[in-house]
């Protein structure tokens, strides 16, 4: 717990936010900050408004944003500065049932002591932030915006939220921050936030406003205007050149969802326990859903394809954009060396290919981020790689990128469940490994023969191979980083790719 003086407020009436210090303990403990384990400092925060709606005895809810840079990188490397977004939820008293969330107690020259939690944990804090949603939609055009005009809720037309609902903050491993109200609707608070369209906000809205059924449907956002930086360029990641931040979406909450990459280990686990049956025969066989969810990516690239622009790119820049990722995840991932020529074989076939169609696609689809409802798959978090600068996630690309991703996915699960297995059962490995291709490969076929509506070409297969192979070294960086007892799963993938 900190306790300590505030940053000084600079007399635009917002209360004052904590010392920046705090905040360096702060992400530390958080699941969402993705800087965790490197040097870095805190440098400033940012006070971008308080959010309205607040009621007598509830928390006046004030959302900053912490400006982190880091003393790994140089000084040209563009992404030396981050924001994070941290909604306090501020209280004159202390708030025990909130201890778990606390931030800071800090005082303010206007208001005195202030006792500061993470909003998301706070239920008066998410009341007062759903009201202001739901007030959105009797605002002109659907738009409520804060008395200075820098924080804009938006509403799409079509549903009436439920106001009576509580709220409940997600758990999990996540980049963001979920909380759903009741069974009406989910709020996704970006964490990580540059200034720009973010493409999940983005493609929810368009694919919600032509009614698709593959996406659980926008209800509204919340874009923050920087006063001092009005009228620049939105599609930026230079964070001095002003426009919109989206800070927050809300849609409908998918009562009925279970996680694709659960029901997946299911299957599998089904296969294994009884191993003498063919992967057709088992209960848990996966080969129905990988139909349906082939069918359900079909049709949202087919929405993307004809609501954003297409185009097309030489198949020999896609090589070279293959290839040039290889010499920063040689880097990142050594194990990677002895694959390299084969790698690079395989992308160069791709320079043969002449034209190559692009269109806005998912960017990082796997099985997390499907969910199987009562009325079919749907897809969710089109926010591309994590890793990659927000222009790059907003250009057009490939859809065998995710399709490929898709693939790769069929692939880990069956060796996620191995991992845990042989801790209980050594001995039946070889068995399982024949199992886990079997898998693998089943709803691999189910998924390509749906989703491509028959077989694909031969330049098709050329590029979807090349895909999976650009897809297999990605993963390998981010095990490497993230989860690197995990680093087997991609670079066994790798070797049987990359083999010649
Ligand atoms: N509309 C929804 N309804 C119910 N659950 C959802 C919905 N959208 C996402 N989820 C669940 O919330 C989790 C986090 O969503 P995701 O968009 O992947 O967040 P993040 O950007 O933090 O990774 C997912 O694992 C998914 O199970
Ligand atoms: O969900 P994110 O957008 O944060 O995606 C990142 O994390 C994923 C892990 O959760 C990672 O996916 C990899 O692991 C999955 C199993 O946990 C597997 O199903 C995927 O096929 C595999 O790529 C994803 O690559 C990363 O960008």
């Amino acid at each position: 717990m900190s306790d300590q003086t505030s940053t000084p407020t600079s007399g635009d009436g917002l209360p004052a936010a904590p010392d920046p210090q705090v905040f360096v303990e702060y992400l530390a403990r958080t699941r969402w900050f993705g800087g965790k384990g490197r040097p870095l400092a805190v440098t400033g925060v940012r006070r971008v408004g308080t959010v309205p709606g607040a009621v007598p005895g509830g928390p006046l809810v004030l959302l900053c944003l912490a400006e982190v840079t880091y003393d790994d990188v140089g000084p040209e490397a563009p992404d030396k500065v981050e924001h994070y977004q941290v909604p306090i939820a501020l209280y004159g008293e202390a708030q025990e049932r909130l201890e778990h969330a606390h931030i800071a107690t800090w005082e303010d020259p206007a208001r005195g002591r202030l006792h500061g939690y993470d909003a998301l944990h706070d239920r008066g804090a998410m009341a007062c932030w759903l009201r202001s949603f739901d007030r959105a939609a009797t605002e002109p055009g659907g738009n409520l915006v804060d008395d200075d005009s820098s924080l804009a809720f938006h509403r799409l037309p079509g549903h009436d939220l439920d106001l009576e609902t509580h709220s409940t903050l997600f758990s999990g491993e996540q980049s963001n921050s979920s909380v759903a109200f009741g069974e009406d609707a989910l709020m996704k608070v970006f964490r990580k936030v540059t200034p720009g369209v973010n493409p999940d906000v983005q493609v929810h809205e368009v694919l919600s406003r032509v009614g698709s059924p593959d996406v659980a449907a926008l209800y509204g956002w919340l874009d923050w205007v920087d006063p001092e930086q009005r009228g620049g360029d939105d599609h930026t990641d230079d964070p001095g050149s002003g426009g919109v931040m989206q800070l927050a979406m809300l849609q409908q909450f998918l009562r009925t969802a279970s996680d694709g990459w659960d029901l997946a280990l299911s299957s599998v686990r089904d296969l294994f326990r009884q191993p003498e049956l063919h992967a057709s025969e088992a209960g848990g066989d996966f080969a129905g859903e990988a139909t349906r969810l082939g069918r359900t990516l079909r049709e949202v690239h087919a929405l993307m394809a004809e609501h954003f622009p297409t185009s097309t790119v030489p198949g020999a820049d896609v090589a070279a954009t293959m290839a040039g990722r290889l010499p920063p995840a040689l880097a990142a991932a050594p194990g990677l060396e002895e694959h390299r020529a084969g790698l690079e074989a395989l992308f160069a076939r791709v320079g043969d290919l002449g034209e190559v169609p692009v269109h806005r696609v998912h960017g990082d689809l796997h099985l997390g981020q499907t969910l199987r409802t009562a009325l079919g798959w749907k897809i969710v978090d089109f926010e591309g790689e994590p890793a990659k600068p927000l222009h790059e996630r907003l250009l057009p690309d490939s859809p065998w990128r995710d399709v490929a991703g898709m693939l790769r996915s069929f692939d880990y699960a069956p060796r996620v469940v191995e991992r845990t297995w042989a801790e209980d059962d050594p001995e039946g490995s070889e068995v399982r490994a024949a199992k886990a291709a079997e898998w693998a490969n089943r709803s691999k076929n189910h998924f390509l023969y749906a989703y491509a509506d028959g077989d694909i070409s031969d330049q098709q297969r050329t590029l979807l191979d090349a895909y999976v192979a650009d897809k297999a070294v990605y993963e390998t960086v981010y095990e490497t980083r993230n989860r690197p007892t995990w680093v087997d799963i991609p670079l066994q993938a790798v070797a049987e790719i990359g083999a010649p």
